[in-house]
């Protein structure tokens, strides 16, 4: 709804006054003008108009609206991935750092090995201050010589961390030393064994124990303690963290003097190799567990390399077996992208995702290591197959609104995502039956019929049952129409929106868990606001919300192709992690058929808007073209032609530049007229002028054709047959909401023509619900027509245009290039017209054939002699 800034007096429709259009479209069809559920009281449509509301509602709802802070999921995902590098990171400085400790306790061991032999009998505190030089690299401090006190200070300052800076004289660092040794018991141990035991973490009576063996001399030099600490220390049940270290004392035999020899050097248990931390980027991706042992064939590789590649172009895939390994871990997938983003992009989303019952662990591999080697180990024999399916959670989905746009996008959810249930849900009982019976649904469209045999009773239900519905759902569709209001303010113009907020009341109402609510209809920029609202008018519940807004692109005619392999899909969500989070969800949904790279995110109100913009270019080039048909006509260029070189440049493409006698469907004309009144309202009159005029140049296009079939007709059609063919809005569908067929036979109905009109799609009953109503845009006739006297519906086409005077073509099916217009034309009043309203036909063969041939962006083809 718009805000209350925009609520303004909606501008005109090209030169004239504001035109209010005839009926609310976009509502329940092609069942004629099912009434749709009672909208809410006029109080609570009202309620946001009160300049107060902004008080009351959560002031952060504007937060999101910074284009400059695009709310993209993968920057989400990428922004998470560096704080888990940042965290690995961490660890593996920490880890690096006691890899350093160790090491220095090897040197200081090998040292005291040295300082065994004469040649190298160092002090302690002489090997710290090689130590020290050692670490610290020869340049820096390491040259300086520093005595053994200074040692001593900047040892006790290194265990002892800040309190260490304090500055003790050497005196002091001497009496402190002397104070240590003094207190530590006669246990055999020199201070040295102490301090390097302490700093291998024990402390008196825990851990490591330390026992004197009975017999044992009591006493040996400093130089020598570090063994006898060996010789003491018998640890249960091994050194190092985990005791899988050293479980048996070394002994060691004196050769004289300070000299020894170890007697008993133990075998040490196998080290387990360490994990190596994965790398922060790599283009490989290592996956385990995405079968189990025995489950690798040779198509795993094609499969994975086909899943994966939704994130990236793959390079390569290589399976490796291992055996002596869990079976988690017992066959590992490498893919190889050509891009690090990819690999990442591919570790995000496989991470801990379900394929076949398995979690799989997906982690980044360092690319250094040859993937070669792993490519050459033998596969496993085992042929049975494991097909890979897009992982995700078992939704719950349900769809208010079993229309054009609901019943088959949730037919294909069902059908791709079979372990999700999928619950369309519509007030209107009859539709609902439709539903139930694929021989009859309540809509025409190529290729639903089948998906709903596949999937209905199975995971995809149709329902009255609303609440029961929402209340099980996790995400929930809005899929209700949003017609051009008719009545009050914005009428003729802004988007009646009562629909959309009964179904959100219900939602608020009816809802006892978290839900997904995701904004299918089209909406003005910013409605989402509107639902959040509603919902958060009740703060309890409030935070069992998220608005996503998901709008559908697909075309009439063409929906199932459309859903299953979009251009795209767009998702617009909150930039708050709750936000990210949902669209998150909702993504994996439509992942399970829908490349990665196909799924687009943004914020709220850049999806909202990027739909009516989208219907708002296509319906710009159709009437592009249209105003081009005109000139064409005037000068003698073909308008086919034009497109076609024109379409050819790949700045332009060539699709949407058929001429036609006007685009017509229930949403390009009102989601212009909609993204009128929002610029309009917003102040910006040039913007709204400049989309205006596309649905003026349509209008003119309906108009003109119109009069040239009078003009052409010698000027009167009045008490002519004129055969109407096609009166969908286009073809392959038996939508004829916003046809331009019903605009041409009322003007011609206002000419005194009589008709007969042919369609294979529309029913009866929807052909004349459209008629009695009228053009949406045209003036209402305050005088009745006689419309049953003068316009007779067949299903024959023949039967329409035998004994005609001309042809109108409405809808470009294909079937009317298969009829006989030979037995056609021999059948009709001559001169025998054609208006090709959809530049269809073969125009020359009918010229040929004796017809005169009127056609869009051509001159007509006449047998009239010319220049009399
Ligand atoms: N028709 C199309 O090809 C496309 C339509 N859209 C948009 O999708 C929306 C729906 O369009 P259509 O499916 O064509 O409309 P539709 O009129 O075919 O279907 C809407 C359905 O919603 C039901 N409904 C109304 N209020 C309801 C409520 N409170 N709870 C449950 N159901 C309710 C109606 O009974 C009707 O069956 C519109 O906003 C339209 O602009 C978007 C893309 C394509
Ligand atoms: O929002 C919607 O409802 C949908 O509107 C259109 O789909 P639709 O109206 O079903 O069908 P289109 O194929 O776009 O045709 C619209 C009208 O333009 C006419 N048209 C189309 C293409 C063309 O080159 N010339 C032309 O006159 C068609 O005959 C028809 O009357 C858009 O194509 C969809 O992407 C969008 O989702």
């Amino acid at each position: 709804m718009a805000p209350t800034s925009l609520r303004r007096p909606p501008p005109a429709i090209g030169r004239g006054a504001a035109k209010p259009i005839g009926r609310g479209r976009g509502a329940a069809k092609p069942t004629p003008s099912p009434p749709q559920p009672a909208p809410p009281p006029v109080s609570a449509l009202e309620d946001d108009d009160d300049d107060d509301d902004d008080e009351r509602f959560p002031t952060d709802l504007e937060d999101p609206y910074d284009p400059e802070k695009p709310n993209d999921y993968q920057q989400f995902c990428l922004e998470r991935l560096q704080r888990e590098n940042a965290e690995r990171l961490k660890a593996e400085l920490e880890a690096a750092e006691k890899k350093r400790e160790e090491v220095r306790l090897e040197r200081e061991k090998a040292e005291r090995e040295n300082a065994l032999s004469p040649a190298a009998d160092l002090s302690g505190d002489e090997v710290y201050r090689r130590r020290m030089m050692m670490s610290q690299g020869g340049a820096g401090t390491g040259g300086e010589d520093i005595t053994g006190d200074e040692a001593y200070k900047r040892r006790l300052a290194m265990s002892q961390g800040g309190a260490a800076r304090e500055d003790i004289s050497g005196d002091e660092a001497y009496r402190r030393r002397a104070a240590l040794s003094a207190a530590e018991p006669d246990d055999g141990l020199t201070p040295v064994a102490r301090r390097m035991m302490s700093k291998m973490g024990w402390t008196e009576g825990a851990g490591l124990s330390l026992f004197k063996p009975p017999g044992r001399h009591s006493r040996l030099t400093d130089s020598c303690s570090l063994m006898f600490l060996c010789d003491h220390v018998m640890p249960p049940p091994g050194l190092g963290r985990h005791g899988q270290g050293m479980v048996a004392p070394i002994e060691l035999k004196k050769t004289g003097g300070n000299a020894g020899v170890i007697v008993n050097l133990p075998q040490l248990p196998p080290s387990t190799p360490k994990r190596a931390a994965p790398p922060l980027t790599s283009r490989v991706v290592l996956l385990q567990n995405l079968v189990g042992p025995g489950e690798v064939d040779e198509q795993l590789e094609g499969e994975t390399k086909e899943e994966c590649a939704k994130y990236g172009e793959v390079r390569r895939v290589v399976v490796h077996q291992r055996k002596g390994t869990s079976p988690e871990e017992s066959v590992r997938v490498f893919v190889e992208y050509f891009r690090p983003e990819s690999a990442i992009k591919a570790r995000v989303a496989l991470d801990g995702r379900f394929f076949g019952g398995r979690s799989v662990r997906a982690q980044l591999y360092d690319e250094s290591m040859s993937l070669s080697v792993v490519a050459t180990a033998p596969l496993g024999t085992d042929r049975q197959h494991t097909k890979m399916t897009t992982p995700s959670r078992a939704e719950k989905i349900c769809c208010l609104g079993a229309g054009y746009v609901g019943g088959p996008t949730m037919c294909v959810i069902a059908k791709k995502c079979p372990e999700c249930k999928v619950t369309v849900a519509d007030p209107f009982a009859d539709k609902i039956a439709q539903w139930h019976d694929p021989d009859h649904l309540p809509i025409f469209e190529p290729g639903l019929a089948e998906l709903v045999r596949e999937t209905i009773g199975k995971n995809l239900f149709f329902t009255t049952d609303l609440e029961a519905a929402i209340q099980e759902a996790d995400i929930i569709f809005v899929a209700v129409g949003t017609p051009t209001k008719t009545v009050g303010i914005g009428s003729g113009h802004a988007a009646n929106l009562c629909y959309l907020e009964s179904a959100a009341r219900m939602i608020a109402r009816v809802a006892t868990t978290p839900k997904i609510i995701v904004e299918k209809s089209t909406v003005p920029v910013r409605n989402a606001e509107t639902l959040m609202r509603i919902f958060t008018t009740n703060p309890e519940s409030a935070r069992l919300f998220q608005v996503v807004n998901n709008p559908e692109f697909l075309a009439e005619g063409t929906a199932i192709p459309d859903l299953l392999r979009p251009d795209r899909v767009l998702i617009g969500g909150q930039t708050t992690p709750a936000g990210h989070e949902a669209v998150r969800r909702l993504a994996d949904v439509y992942a399970h058929w829908v490349p990665r790279e196909r799924i687009i995110t943004t914020n709220l109100w850049s999806s909202e808007c990027s739909k009516l913009v989208a219907n708002a270019f296509l319906a710009q080039r159709i009437s592009s073209i249209n105003s081009i048909s005109e000139l064409c006509e005037a000068t003698g260029a073909d308008v086919d032609e034009v497109a076609r070189a024109i379409g050819m440049d790949s700045r332009i493409g060539a699709k949407f530049l058929k001429t036609s006698v006007g685009f017509g469907g229930s949403c390009f004309q009102k989601d212009i007229l909609n993204l009128v009144y929002l610029a309009s309202s917003l102040g910006l009159q040039q913007v709204a002028d400049y989309w205006e005029q596309v649905i003026t140049i349509n209008q003119h296009q309906k108009a003109r054709f119109t009069e040239r079939i009078v003009h052409s007709m010698f000027h009167t059609i009045a008490g002519k047959k004129i055969a109407i063919l096609g009166f969908a809005f286009k073809k392959d569908t038996g939508d004829t909401r916003e046809t331009p067929a019903l605009d041409i036979m009322y003007k011609l109905l206002e000419e005194g023509a009589n008709m007969a009109v042919y369609d294979p799609k529309v029913p009866d009953e929807l052909l004349w619900d459209d008629l009695t109503h009228g053009p949406s845009l045209a003036p209402k006739n305050a005088r009745p027509l006689p419309l049953r006297e003068r316009i007779t519906h067949v299903t024959d086409p023949y039967q329409a245009m035998e004994g005609a005077h001309a042809i109108i073509i409405c809808t470009e099916w294909d079937e009317f290039k298969t009829y006989d217009y030979q037995r056609i034309y021999n059948g009709m009043v001559k001169p025998a017209f054609i208006f090709d309203g959809r530049n269809l036909l073969d125009h020359q063969r009918l010229f040929d054939m004796g017809f005169e041939v009127h056609s869009l962006g051509r001159r007509p083809l006449t047998h009239f002699p010319q220049g009399l």
